[in-house]
């Protein structure tokens, strides 16, 4: 996939009806039209992202490495470099990278649940034991 086609502005903001749909997510564009009736998070969500980058929204659901296996069947192309619309640069890795944050912020608040709990656990361990003593 050394020559892959690059999509404009244009195309981008043309193909926003259902039956032919482009995303731009990381860069990339993706038509969705195929997939957005299955879309566990519904049809709305997806329109109410064309025409414009939908990266962000796609990442603040904090989307399954499922969900990203789907786009990579759903890909035809790279949006087009200093067109009309302004991209958020892709730094090193961009997909991978904030996969890594999702992961670390998800692993935080697991441990949100865990120190509390923990700590009421020693609590009692404790309680009883101090009064088996008493
Ligand atoms: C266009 C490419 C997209 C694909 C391939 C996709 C795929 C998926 C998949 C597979 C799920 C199930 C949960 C998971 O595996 O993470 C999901 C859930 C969801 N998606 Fe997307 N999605 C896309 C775009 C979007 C966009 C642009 C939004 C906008 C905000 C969105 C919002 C949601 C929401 C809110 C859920 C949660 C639904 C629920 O659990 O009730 N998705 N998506």
């Amino acid at each position: 996939m050394s020559e892959s086609k690059v999509i404009t502005y244009e195309e981008l903001k043309k193909n926003n009806k259902k039956d032919s749909l482009y995303i731009l997510i990381h860069q990339k564009v993706y038509n969705v039209s195929k997939f957005i009736d299955e879309h566990p998070g519904g049809d709305e969500v997806i329109l109410a992202e064309t025409g414009k980058d939908a990266t962000e929204a796609f990442e603040d659901v904090g989307h399954s490495d499922e969900a990203r296996a789907i786009l990579k069947d759903l890909y035809i192309g790279e949006f087009e470099k200093d067109g009309a619309l302004k991209v958020k640069p892709a730094h090193n890795g961009g997909a991978a990278n904030s996969q890594a944050v999702n992961t670390a912020v998800q692993q935080g608040s697991n441990m949100m649940y865990f120190v509390p709990l923990a700590m009421l656990g020693a609590y009692f361990a404790w309680r009883y034991y101090s009064n088996g003593s008493l």
